[in-house]
């Protein structure tokens, strides 16, 4: 028998792990529980054998409904909980922003807590000394460092945590929701030191309902649904998948391999589903490959299998990461279908001019009633189409959209001689 002694021990090992609570009705039998058998109420399993394992210098997001146990499982990560059966395993260091306020004593000023929270994760005195300057330029709250923390706002609070967690450099950097607290600007800054850290190594473990910062950051997803690992895997994969699960909870998701490779994902009830989707050039002419800025016309067939009061029609465009570039549909363009008969077809049509960058992208079909798919699901696609884009008339540029770009300009002698730009050259033709 052979092992890979070379393979590394995994970062962060979950094996088998189920977390209980137990409900004595009151806190005098509990207490009571510890010397006496009183019998619980009640135990209710928050977490079902998970089993979840992350490489040194991995990202990965957790991702689920509100109640999924991502909060818990993060919590027994860090050692605040315990499990109540299997095990959790970390070989590194580990530094997190869990709940707002957690670990922070409001009587102590921003720098004591600060400094307390460093010695928590094991700092030495030196050491905790020597970060608490970077640790204030980061926060930037200014005087209220030296305050005690009850008169701070919760985004100044957010400021201090993000501060103390990232000042030191940890194996594994763990976030629950707190890339999207703050304003704008904390939470560009923020996003920047999250990257700088992942680019020296650190593994990270996001929790966020934010969908492009997980996509940004992460590469893997885990999704929880009531307490179970429900899917593992590729992001752009896993987070179609949970646009898929977040919608009525009856109707089937399957998810099918492409000859691409890609994962196709597709939900809902049913009672009006796409027959054919097409896309093609203005003359007709069926393309797979279309050319930065061209006219592009997106053929849709729907067969409505009940009687519908509302039928809306949307479509999404994503790069082959999984992030949506645009998307729309007859409820937001005011052409929304009322009372649709079971047995009709319907055929859409939808134009757009294809203002993207070069590169394959993928496109994303949706039917359902309202302004999106979360109350009525009857179908949504995913990867309905993948096509190129390729640049053949334009000048080169980066980035995935296409700003048709006019620029004039005057070489002017003297600084005070400086014309105004013409702007009728400047207009669009
Ligand atoms: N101490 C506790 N005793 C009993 N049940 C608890 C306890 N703490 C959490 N729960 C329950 O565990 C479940 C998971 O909660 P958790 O906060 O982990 O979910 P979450 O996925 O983080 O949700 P959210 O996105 O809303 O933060 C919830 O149903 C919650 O009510």
């Amino acid at each position: 028998m052979t092992s890979d002694v070379s393979a590394p021990p995994m970062l962060l090992n979950i094996c088998n792990m189920s977390k209980s609570y137990k409900d004595y009705g009151s806190e005098l039998r509990r207490v009571a529980s510890w010397l006496l058998p009183v019998p619980m109420k009640q135990e209710t399993t928050i977490l079902h054998d998970i089993n979840i394992q992350l490489k040194s210098g991995e990202a990965v997001g957790l991702v689920g409904e509100n109640g999924a146990g991502k909060s818990t499982l993060l919590k027994l990560i860090v050692g605040t909980l315990k499990p109540s059966t299997g095990s959790i395993q970390v070989n590194g260091s580990i530094s997190a922003i869990l709940e707002l306020g957690m670990g922070f004593n409001n009587d102590l000023t921003g720098r004591q807590n600060a400094a307390h929270s460093a010695a928590l994760m094991g700092h030495t005195p030196d050491q905790i000394r020597a970060a608490l300057p970077d640790i204030e330029a980061f926060a930037e709250i200014g005087d209220y460092f030296d305050q005690p923390m009850r008169l701070y706002s919760s985004g100044m609070q957010m400021r201090v945590a993000f501060a103390v967690a990232t000042a030191f450099r940890p194996d594994l950097l763990i976030i629950d929701e707190a890339l999207s607290v703050g304003d704008a600007y904390f939470q560009h800054k923020s996003f920047n030191r999250i990257r700088d850290i992942q680019a020296q190594g650190t593994a990270l473990l996001i929790v966020s309902h934010d969908k492009e910062a997980i996509l940004r950051l992460c590469d893997r997803v885990v999704l929880l649904d009531g307490g179970t690992v429900l899917q593992d895997g590729v992001p752009s994969t896993v987070m179609d998948y949970y646009n898929a699960v977040i919608t009525d909870r009856d109707s089937p998701v399957t998810v099918s391999e492409l000859p691409s490779g890609e994962k196709q994902t597709s939900s809902g009830n049913g009672a009006a589903q796409v027959t054919s989707v097409k896309l093609q050039q203005l003359d007709g002419k069926s393309a797979h490959t279309l050319y930065v800025g061209q006219r592009a016309i997106l053929t849709v067939d729907i067969s409505v299998f009940e009687d519908l009061p509302e039928l809306v029609v949307g479509y999404s465009i994503k790069d082959r990461l999984g992030h949506t570039l645009f998307g729309t549909n007859t409820f937001h363009t005011k052409q929304m279908l009322t009372e649709v008969k079971k047995g009709q077809t319907i055929q859409a049509c939808l134009a757009f001019d294809v203002n993207l960058g070069a590169g394959n992208y993928n496109l994303s079909l949706a039917l359902h009633s309202a302004d999106t798919h979360l109350e009525h699901n009857y179908h949504w696609l995913d990867y309905a189409l993948i096509f190129e884009v390729v640049n053949i008339e334009h000048p080169h540029f980066i980035g995935t959209n296409f700003l048709n770009t006019a620029i004039t300009q005057h070489v002017c002698s003297e600084q005070i001689n400086a014309k105004p730009l013409d702007k009728e050259k400047l207009e669009h033709d």
